[in-house]
């Protein structure tokens, strides 16, 4: 097996540098189209794919990107690490605009969207206690370093179904639940890579300080595009930087992300439905096919 590094590129981040061999590629998978097609190439000899998560143009809200069709097109590919890059709004006064975020934990307070590959006909549980993988998120943090932006270790993210933004009693909610960055999209996107066991790291660059701060105010979108732009070369350095140190030669994962299917799949082989079994043959193949 070969290594391939997946980013998913969040809001302003619709296009990465500098791959060789850089093709869009329409991938079809049982779940529907993904948010767009696919950028592959390589990056200092490191296979590469990178995909818009809101579609190029930024045409899915976060309710409606397709979560599972987009992981599962990235396994189909190969992808066997996958490095989100996401704006969030931060709840920390030491965790300010312009600064990134190696999230570690997540509180998923989304509840419109399809959040397993798994169901009737074959269920499945994973573990999802440690939602990234440590040893791809180390890397994240070494890479965020490196650009010289000031970058936390660990923090946990509360994932918002959205559209709209917090209000100040949400907000304030969240805070004194312990949570350090806010998005809408994360979840169900690290429980789907935990599922079809791809190494998962987020990478959250704070755009805002949501909408707690007495001396911030509302959240604006403005400001949220400007500090985006100020950011994109930050996350593109990031991002140039992992090939190098996840070099191509794949080995398994010491956190055990390549193996959350190993016991999770509760239905008794003879009880399993074949249909929902093909629609399984990339995310589950593996443990499947036996
Ligand atoms: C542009 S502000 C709100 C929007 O940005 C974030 O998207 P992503 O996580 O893909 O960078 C946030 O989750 C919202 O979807
Ligand atoms: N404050 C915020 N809340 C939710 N998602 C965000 N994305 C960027 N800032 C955000």
């Amino acid at each position: 097996m070969e290594r391939m590094i997946g980013v998913m590129g969040g809001s302003g981040v619709y296009e990465i540098d500098g791959l060789e061999n850089a093709t869009w590629q329409k991938i079809e998978t049982p779940w529907g189209d993904p948010s767009d097609e696919i950028l592959t190439g390589t990056l200092d000899g490191v296979k590469m794919a990178f995909l818009p998560r809101h579609g190029r143009g930024h045409i899915h809200s976060p309710t409606t990107v397709p979560y599972r069709a987009n992981i599962d097109a990235l396994k189909r590919l190969g992808v066997t690490d996958l490095l989100s890059v996401s704006a969030c709004g931060s709840f920390r006064e030491e965790m300010a605009p312009g600064d990134f975020v190696i999230v570690d934990q997540f509180i998923d307070r989304t509840f419109a969207r399809e959040k397993s590959f798994f169901g009737t006909g074959c269920v499945a549980h994973v573990s999802v206690a440690h939602p990234v993988c440590e040893r791809l998120s180390g890397l994240a943090y070494e890479a965020a370093r490196a650009t010289g932006v000031t970058v936390h270790k660990g923090g946990t993210y509360l994932a918002m179904e959205g559209p709209q933004f917090s209000s100040i009693a949400e907000s304030k909610m969240y805070r004194a639940w312990g949570c350090d960055v806010i998005g809408m999209t994360n979840m169900p996107e690290a429980k789907l890579a935990r599922e079809a066991e791809i190494c998962y790291a987020s990478v959250a660059m704070i755009t805002d300080f949501d909408s707690w701060h007495p001396e911030h105010g509302a959240v604006d979108i403005n400001a949220i595009i400007a500090t985006l732009g100020a950011n994109s070369d930050n996350a593109k350095s990031l991002v140039a930087a992992m090939p190098q140190l996840l070099t191509s030669a794949y080995t398994s994962c010491s956190h055990g992300c390549d193996r959350a299917l190993d016991y999770a799949i509760m239905t008794a082989p003879d009880k399993r439905d074949t249909t929902v079994l093909a629609k399984l043959d990339a995310v589950a193949g593996r443990v499947l096919k036996g």
